[in-house]
């Protein structure tokens, strides 16, 4: 099995981006190993603080943003940072050439029960000119990302990445410490019959959503014609990983629980690298108005609608938008 750098450079990334992605890998299998110890080192359960999300940060919540931003500011390849767990940008080297958002644990609510979580990343390049201080070089679309990924931190830490060239799969060898490549080129099936959504919010969605997993609920016996599983890990790494390992769509639509906030996931360290990974599989990720990757990003914690998967599916859920 291949090494990720010789892997990398059979894509032709630049010698500098594979040192930051090396970078951000050595802080995540350091992730997965205080994940695994977690129990044992007292960093289970909740701190007493909310991010600026309004959430109660876990302990592990903490630890993972910590780890990832030292060694990331310290790299010297990165301008700046931003994340899930952060207020606002964080400058890191004037002259580094990358900035990287990213959600230290995404899908926190299962850390508490031992169940899938992850760690998402998405890399732009700096805007030349701009000052490391500066929040608003994040406000860079999805489409100009340059690297994306996940690890999962599962039976095992698996990481999940592209730069354009195809989405690979990659596996953390235990014995010698570094990622392997074992599957190159992953695609995502155009049609399913699997849908992921969190179903005790249904009275809350949009009149299109409701009338669309109705006739996903309906099966066989409705307009479909035929019956869909249902799955729901409440880890966007666990669903999306699902979704690419055999298909699926995974949408967490518009709501009017919070009419202040109709939507959850996170455009800048949630939505965009899952959507460069979909597309790069060759599925579709999308709102009910358009492509996730062509939004001008306003903010560092903005939130989207996410509709991403199977691009067949995708679409007959968007024609219900129609
Ligand atoms: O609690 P819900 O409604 O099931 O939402 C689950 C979603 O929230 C998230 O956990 C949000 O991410 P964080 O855990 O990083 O805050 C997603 O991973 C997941 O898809
Ligand atoms: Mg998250
Ligand atoms: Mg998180």
């Amino acid at each position: 099995m291949q090494r990720l750098a010789p892997a990398l450079r059979q894509d032709n990334v630049p010698l500098d981006l594979i040192s930051l992605i090396k970078t951000i890998l050595a802080a995540t299998k350091e992730i997965s190993f205080r994940v695994s110890q977690a129990h044992l080192g007292g960093l289970m359960g909740s701190t007493l603080d909310e991010n600026i999300q309004g959430e109660v940060q876990k302990k592990l919540d903490v630890v993972a943003n910590e780890l990832f931003k030292d060694i990331l500011l310290e790299s010297g390849f990165v301008r700046a940072i931003s994340s899930e767990e952060e207020d606002s940008s964080v400058a890191g080297d004037p002259e580094g050439k990358f900035l990287v958002s990213f959600d230290p644990l995404d899908g926190s609510s299962n850390i508490d029960i031992n169940s899938l979580i992850g760690t998402i990343f998405s890399i732009h390049e700096a805007i030349p000119g701009m000052d490391a201080e500066d929040p608003a070089q994040f406000q860079q679309p999805g489409n100009k990302q340059v690297c994306a990924g996940y690890v999962l931190y599962g039976p095992s830490t698996m990481l999940v990445m592209t730069t354009g060239s195809g989405t690979h799969f990659y596996v953390l060898d235990r014995t010698h410490g570094g990622y392997l490549l074992v599957d190159r080129n992953v695609q995502v099936p155009k049609d399913t019959q699997e849908f992921a959504i969190n179903m005790s919010n249904q009275r809350f969605w949009q009149a299109p959503m409701q009338n669309y997993i109705n006739d996903l609920v309906a099966g066989e016996t409705g307009p479909r014609g035929k019956n869909f599983n249902m799955r729901w890990i409440a880890a966007m790494v666990g669903d999306i990983h699902r979704v690419l390992t055999r298909g699926g769509i995974f949408t967490y639509p518009a709501d009017n629980k919070k009419p202040e906030q109709p939507y959850k996931l996170r455009l800048m360290y949630e939505a965009n690298p899952m959507s460069f990974l979909i597309e790069q599989a060759g599925g579709a990720a999308m709102t009910s108005q358009g492509r996730i990757m062509d939004i001008q990003p306003e903010s560092i914690h903005q939130r989207v609608e996410v509709i991403m998967g199977s691009a067949n599916e995708v679409e007959t859920c968007l024609s219900y938008y129609k």
